[in-house]
Parts: structure tokens; sequence; C-alpha cells
């Protein structure tokens, strides 16, 4: 016979409102540390989020390990050694069910001169939102889920179900390595795991929700390189292949201005839309107005809600990122720049294979390329290369994720897809055979990988009560079953 519900919660809940301010003054100490994975100076300071992460869960008690996942290839040729993936574990109780965690502490790269409005690496409070690079993506979450640990300690109840923490510090590149980690740690580490969940995306609109699909993704670099040296345009402009040139020419073959990608087969392997699928669509909240007004654009590319969310999340896309070598200061620099590095990324949904993708997609540019007759060089190379992940709706893992929203939140969460990557999720499912979801905490205005990421004050701890609750909701399913 269990206690009622409230008696376990409310005293959580108190605690957990008691001390919020403690909590986001740990989410500042975390933003402090500049632990951006895009580039290797920083990479001391992802060994160093990681040593914060793990000393927290020492602290409570946990087991710690780091797991040596290899040697990263830089593009600048060099090899370094990837950040270790911080393996811990609790207690073991065989009569409780074993959650294991995801969660990663590297961010994306930030400056103020990019347009933020506060300093990035500084979290800075205004009008109940928490402003600071990876706030919401991802070290405002895994805190969340260390602080639901802490609050059971601390008004000294069992955690109901056993404990186990995977947190990395490669993800925003595409976590290299964490799949032969996975691999290798399938009889042991995540031989006893019942669920993986992961807390790294948003809601869609002001509603909490249960995401049970993302998109997978394939990154491009196109070098094409020519003369010796960068050349006076006004010399050699005319006479010479510009490299420049080949290279719009490419990144302008790979897609239209309605988003149609154009490159031959992408289209093609996209899993059919089903009517019972199209249906799922109806009752999501998105509201079109609300998000033309906060990214401040004036269209989308589709006109109603279902096709905007369908084109998210269950449609590919291609975005070009930018062209290394290409003059991209201020003033009017007249060089033909000698190399050039186009980048781009195609967000990949079922049946998509990356690797096939990743075969067209070369094919196409060498054709594009010989059209040109130029004489330059063309290398086409890839990284991250993560397939899409989608979860069974009907399982158990989201009844409980159902009841912890409606406990914490009053209302039924939306069941949304996302259209960003994480790239371990479906190794999760497909190696160890696990029941993953994902529930997320971060609002639908958070701006990850944007200028002024926040998560705002309700959110981090209403979502540090979602996860408290989640951990009573999933040890009750075992019992219900
Ligand atoms: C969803 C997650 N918070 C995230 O931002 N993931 C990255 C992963 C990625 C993809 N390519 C390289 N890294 C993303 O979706 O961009
Ligand atoms: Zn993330
Ligand atoms: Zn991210």
């Amino acid at each position: 016979s269990s206690l009622p519900t409230s008696t376990v919660l409310d005293p959580l809940f108190l605690y957990i409102d008691e001390h919020q301010n403690e909590f986001v003054q740990r989410l500042g100490e975390w933003v402090a540390v500049k632990s951006d994975s895009s580039h290797r100076v920083h990479w001391g300071d992802i060994h160093r989020i990681l040593n914060m992460t793990a000393d927290r869960i020492k602290e409570m008690g946990g087991q710690v390990e780091f797991a040596d996942i290899g040697t990263q290839q830089l593009s600048d040729g060099e090899s370094l050694a990837r950040p270790p993936v911080l393996l811990a574990q609790f207690e073991r109780d065989p009569n409780k069910p074993t959650l294991c965690i995801y969660g990663h502490v590297d961010v994306q790269p930030a400056k103020k001169e990019d347009g933020w409005a506060t300093d990035p690496y500084t979290l800075t409070e205004l009008n109940g939102n928490l402003y600071g690079r990876g706030a919401t993506d991802n070290k405002g979450p895994v805190l969340a889920w260390l602080h639901a640990v802490e609050t059971y300690r601390a008004t000294k109840q069992e955690v109901p179900v056993n404990l186990k923490f995977i947190i990395e510090g490669l993800e925003e590149i595409g976590s290299d390595g964490l799949d032969e980690l996975t691999r290798q740690r399938n009889e042991s580490f995540f031989s006893d795991v019942d669920y993986i969940v992961i807390s790294d995306n948003v809601w869609v609109s002001r509603k909490p929700a249960l995401t049970y699909g993302t998109r997978g993704s394939s990154y491009f670099f196109v070098e094409v390189e020519g003369p010796k040296l960068d050349l006076h345009s006004g010399v050699f402009g005319g006479s010479v292949h510009e490299p420049m040139t080949d290279m719009i020419a490419l990144l302008g073959s790979l897609l239209d201005h309605t988003g149609k990608i154009l490159v031959p087969g992408i289209n093609e392997s996209v899993a059919p839309l089903t009517e019972e699928e199209k249906k799922l669509y109806k009752d999501i909240h998105f509201d079109i107005e609300e998000m033309k007004k906060a990214i401040e654009v004036k269209s989308f590319l589709q006109d109603n809600k279902e096709e905007i969310l369908m084109a998210r999340w269950r449609y590919p896309s291609l975005s070009i990122h930018g062209i290394e070598g290409a003059f991209s200061d201020s003033g009017s620099k007249t060089v033909i720049p000698r190399r050039v590095i186009g980048k781009f990324s195609i967000r990949q949904v079922p049946n998509m294979e990356p690797s096939v993708v990743e075969r067209q997609v070369k094919e196409h540019l060498q054709e594009v390329f010989a059209k040109q007759k130029s004489p330059n060089s063309l290398k086409v190379t890839t990284s991250v290369s993560a397939k899409p992940w989608v979860a069974n709706l009907n399982d158990p893992l989201y009844i409980a994720g159902r009841k912890a929203v409606k406990l914490v939140f009053g209302e039924e969460p939306e069941l949304i897809r996302e259209g960003s990557t994480i790239p371990i999720a479906n190794n999760f499912q497909e190696v160890t055979g696990k029941r993953v979801m994902m529930l997320p905490i971060g609002g639908h205005d958070d701006g990850e990988h944007s200028q002024n990421e926040k998560i705002s004050r309700y959110n981090f701890i209403q979502g540090t009560k979602l996860f408290a609750a989640f951990f009573y909701e999933l040890s009750k399913l075992q019992k219900d079953q």
C-alpha cells in the first residue's frame, strides 16, 4: 500500500520552492563556465564543468567514472583527446526500476558582440527569465535533474527509482565517440537500465510537452581551392576561375526558394504521411503570429500550422551555415579568396539514412562542379551523421511522463516531435534496446543556440518539480503493472 501522492510530493515541492534561489545561483556558476565545444581552446572548460557535475553527484552519494572516448580529428588536421563521458550511478535496489538520464554540459559559441543584450556567460535575471548561454541547452535541465535528486535526499525520502547518469561534453558538435561507448557498455552500464530519459529540447507552445521524435543530421564541408594565394580582383578578375564563384554555384544548387531540397533522391526516401499521423498535428498549440513576432520574421515558408510543424519535424531541411575563407568583415576588401569552405547541414527524418544522404549530396555536388568546367579542386567531407529518432508513444514511459506533467502543471502534455537533433537518441534505442523518452522543460521561446538564450525561473523550478514527480510516477508504474 503506497502513500498518497501528496504526502510524498508536497514536501518535495515545498523544498524546491524554498531553495529556488540556491538552484538559480548554481545555474549561474555553471553558465559562467565557457564550455563551448565548437573550439578546442574551450575544451579545458568542458573538463571543468564535467568535474563540477561529478562533484555534485558525489556529494549526493553517487559513484562516478570518467569514460575515455578516444580522440577527435580537428579541422586543422591535428587530433585531440576528447573530454570523457561522465557515467554515474547511485546505490541500486533490485526492487526498483532503473532510470538512466542523459544530458550534455557543452554549449554553442556565444559572444556579447553577436548581439546579446547581456554577457552570455553571466546568468542574468530579467522579468522572470534567466539569460545565459546553456541556460536551457542544456545546463539548466541537467541541473534540474540533480536538484530533484538533492530534494529527495534533503527531505529524507528515498529516491523511488535507481538512477544512472550519462553526461557528455561534445553534444553540440555531434557526440562523436558516444555511440562507440554505448556499444562498449551495453552489457555493463546499460544492462540493468529500464528506461532512458533525455531533457534537451523545448516545448512548442506555452503548454508542457512530451517529445517522441527528433530529426537526424549530417554536416557537410565543401572545399574549393584555386590559386596559390589570394589575388587582386582588379588584376586577375575576369581571367581566373574564382573559388567563390564555384562555391556560390554549388551552394545555390542545393535548394530552391520554397525550401525544397534539390539533391536527387533525398525527398523520395521520406516516409509517407499517413492520415493517422496528419491528425496528430491538428490539436497541437502553435501560434504562428506569436512565433513570427518572437523571431521577427514576416512570413514562414508554409502558411498553416500543420504544414509549419511538419516542415520542422517530419520533413528534411537543408541550412547553409557559412563560408570559411570568404571575406566577412565590414569594409570593402577587394581580394579573390584562394580557398573557401562552404558549410551546410541536412536535418533528416524517417526513412532517410545519413550514409545514403551523404553519398547523394557528394554525387550531386560533383555533377554541378563538373558543369562549372573549373580547374579548381573540389573536396566534400562530412561530420555528425546522426540518425532520426522516433519512439513508441504507447510505451508506459509516456504514461509516467503524462502523469507527472499533470501533477505539476495541472494539464495534459502536448505530444510533440523535435526538429533538432540529439545525436545519441537513436543509438540509445537501437543499440541498448531500451525505451527512450524526451521530457523537455524549456519554454518555446528560450532561443536555443541564439542570442539571449534563456530559461524562465518558472520553467527551471517547475521543471525540477516535474523531474521529482517523474521519479515517483515511474516507480508507481512498475507497481501498477
Ligand atoms: C537538441 C539539442 N539541444 C541540440 O541543440 N542538438 C544539436 C546537435 C547537433 C547536430 N549537429 C551537430 N550537433 C543540434 O540539433 O544542432
Ligand atoms: Zn542540447
Ligand atoms: Zn544545442
